[in-house]
């Protein structure tokens, strides 16, 4: 490391995170858009074995560091600080001209918590860089129920600086922020839809403070983490719990979470018809809808098989699915990623043999398919 760095003006670093489909990326896709974000480094982290958000992300990825598929809190922490210093290393040797701010998402599964003390307690990338601030992405549509059941989700809102409540548009956001209030009474709550989740509203506003949040945030803070493993174990004991990484075995394995949580991709080689798809996912819904978390993917439909859909699900929510203009790489296999609760192995054997065995049909079947009593709310007749 150079010494002249240690005198430059600390970096602003931000964490963004958030529960599964609570909206990140929709958020910082915009915000970077945001000339007031320029010199930017984003560092996003995935969960499963496909990295889909690089597909997605609307814009240039110069500037975008993917780091290894697994859990940022845990298995590729180190990687989380070998990709900071590395990026202060390249300023500093000026192999990149400018780095103004970095901003970390994370994984919706993320227990922001290590996250953070990679940086705070690191003796070098502690003054090197500044915590500006925990930005998290609270969706109105699952939020409170998803902050009564999942652990992870209601740390990343007790740690945050601030808070921006997605899907106001679609959800009353009433009991969300009832829900956030216990957790954090200190944090501003940002709409977007209000125009209040803005890059000034963000960033730059006030450094991250444990100051006015629950008790539990400085401890989380303060558990030991030197092996990566230690803090899963001191959280056995708070009311928020921790996510519960028992045993080693799938700190090897980026698709599992935990003992409940893992991920797996549906793979289709021919196109698919839009309807025949509509009906696969509303019966993955009715069979299957308490066990996900997150479906998205992009998938190749015999109406118009150059421009693939895009399909996402956060819980049982299918959001409208968009086209894109093209296929993001050679590769126009249709692909789904499912990040799963209490699913068997034999079950999701069965949805990858259901998916890739529906017969390719080029009939335009619309008249079935608008009586269709089963399609999905939201998700028919959009594309
Ligand atoms: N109606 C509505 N949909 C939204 C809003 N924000 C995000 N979405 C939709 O929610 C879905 C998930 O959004 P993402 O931005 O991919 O969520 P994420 O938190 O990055 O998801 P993961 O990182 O994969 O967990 C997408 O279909 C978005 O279009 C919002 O404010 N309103």
């Amino acid at each position: 490391m150079s010494g002249a760095g240690g005198r430059r003006p600390p970096i602003p670093l931000s964490v963004v995170t958030g529960f599964l489909g609570s909206g990140k990326t929709t958020l910082l896709n915009r915000l970077l858009s945001d000339p007031a974000l320029a010199g930017t480094a984003v560092i996003v982290n995935e969960f499963g074995e496909v990295g889909l958000d690089q597909l997605l992300v609307g814009q240039a990825d110069e500037g975008i560091v993917e780091l290894s598929s697994g859990c940022l809190c845990c298995t590729i922490r180190g990687e989380l600080v070998t990709t900071l210093e590395n990026l202060l290393r390249a300023l500093d040797n000026h192999r990149i001209e400018r780095l103004d701010r970095v901003v970390i998402e994370t994984t919706g599964l993320a227990d922001p918590a290590p996250v953070l003390q990679s940086v705070l307690l690191h003796p070098y990338l502690s003054i090197r860089y500044l915590l500006d601030g925990v930005i998290t992405v609270l969706d109105a549509a699952n939020g409170a129920a998803t902050l009564a059941s999942h652990a992870e989700a209601a740390r990343q809102v007790a740690v945050a600086d601030r808070i921006v409540l997605t899907k106001t548009d679609i959800a009353d956001p009433a009991a969300t922020i009832a829900a956030a209030r216990v957790l954090n009474p200190i944090a501003p709550i940002l709409d977007p839809a209000k125009g209040e989740a803005e890059a000034g509203r963000l960033f730059g506003v006030s450094p991250f403070s444990t100051e006015g949040k629950i008790d539990d945030v400085a401890l989380w803070l303060s558990a030991g983490t030197d092996d990566g493993h230690d803090h899963h174990h001191d959280h056995h004991h708070d009311d928020h719990g921790g996510h519960h990484h028992h045993g080693s075995h799938h700190h090897h394995d980026v698709s599992r979470h935990d003992a409940r949580i893992r991920s797996f991709v549906l793979r289709r080689a021919a196109p698919i018809g839009i309807h025949a798809l509509e009906d696969f996912l509303g019966r993955v819904l009715r069979a299957h809808g308490e066990q996900l978390l997150r479906i998205k993917g992009i998938v190749a439909t015999t109406e118009d098989p150059s421009r693939p859909l895009v399909v996402q699900a956060a819980q049982k929510l299918f959001h409208p699915p968009a086209r894109l203009p093209d296929w993001p790489s050679g590769d126009r296999r249709s692909v789904l990623v499912f990040i799963v609760q209490d699913m068997s192995d034999a079950e999701s054997d069965r949805l990858a043999d259901e998916f890739a065995g529906i017969p390719a049909t080029d009939r335009a079947d619309l008249e079935v398919a608008a009586a269709n009593p089963l399609a999905i709310p939201g998700f028919g007749g959009r594309f």
